[in-house]
């Protein structure tokens, strides 16, 4: 097994004039290269801390992250970031804005072309390419929005509420689409979510953080019943409901 990101005991400290808070304590864990994560927990336990801290944004204040076993010093290459917003650029059309990455990187070559074009239609977007973004729905422009991350190639996915702008049915429709996609090219993604479902739903297994400070508190897999089906097919089994009613016994005792 690759491991693809490794917290050591990473803890981050937040300085500001009403004082110190610890956003993160001591969090260590192994994400094994191909697996799906969720982590879920209440408001304010250090989740986009931590996906800020795994992208390079800020270093943690103790302990130490690697990726593929290098430290993490800054951004990296290897990881693609779908945040709640689409940041579509309006002036540019769907398939200028999916090879934007690609052109800053210098990587605007025929074959990442096509690459990029295959992803969009992967992603059921044929026929929007020469279209702007206010042509598309919010869900279509999520799957633009994803294109472009994945044109790149990124090995490593940080999905940070990406769902939570959406109306439920297209939501669901996303998920099953995008955990198909990442499944297919084999990225390792880490989802932040506030919906167990979605987490039980997508992922392999669920971390479970506590608040003041935030940490690690359980770590859940999900069975493999439910890993082989869908997230829409997903919800219906039973062990889908078995896993959320423990998984929301988990967060009310996590304070
Ligand atoms: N720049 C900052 N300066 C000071 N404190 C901060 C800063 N950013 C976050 N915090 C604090 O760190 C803690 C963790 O915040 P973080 O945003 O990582 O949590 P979260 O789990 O992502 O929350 P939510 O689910 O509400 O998005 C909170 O107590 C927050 O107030």
């Amino acid at each position: 097994m690759t491991a693809a990101i490794t917290f050591k005991n990473v803890t981050k400290k937040y300085l500001s004039l009403s004082g110190e808070t610890t956003a993160v304590d001591r969090f260590h864990c192994t994400i094994p290269e191909g697996e799906f994560v969720g982590i879920v927990g209440p408001s304010g336990c250090g989740k986009s801390t931590l996906l800020s801290m795994l992208a390079g944004l800020f270093p943690p204040t103790g302990g130490e992250i690697l990726l593929f076993h290098e430290p993490v010093t800054g951004p990296s290459p290897v990881i693609g970031y779908m945040l709640q917003q689409d940041y579509l650029l309006p002036w540019r059309t769907i398939l200028d804005n999916v090879w934007i990455g690609l052109e800053i990187r210098g990587q605007k070559t025929t074959e990442q072309i096509e690459y990029a074009k295959s992803l969009l239609y992967e992603m059921g977007l044929e026929g929007t390419e020469q279209k702007y973004p206010h042509q598309l729905s919010g869900g279509m422009r999520q799957r633009a929005s994803l294109v472009r991350t994945l044109a790149v190639r990124p090995k490593i996915l940080l999905l940070d509420e990406p769902f939570s702008a959406l109306d439920y049915q297209i939501k669901l429709q996303l998920e099953d689409l995008i955990a198909r996609t990442l499944q297919k090219h084999k990225i390792t993604s880490v989802l932040v979510t506030h919906d167990l479902g979605e987490a039980i739903a997508m992922c392999d297994r669920v971390l479970v953080m506590a608040n003041r400070p935030g940490r690690l508190k359980n770590i859940v897999n999900v069975p493999e019943e439910i890993r082989a089906l869908s997230p829409l097919e997903a919800r219906e089994h039973v062990e889908f409901h078995k896993l959320f009613r423990k998984l929301w016994g988990d967060l009310q005792n996590v304070e």
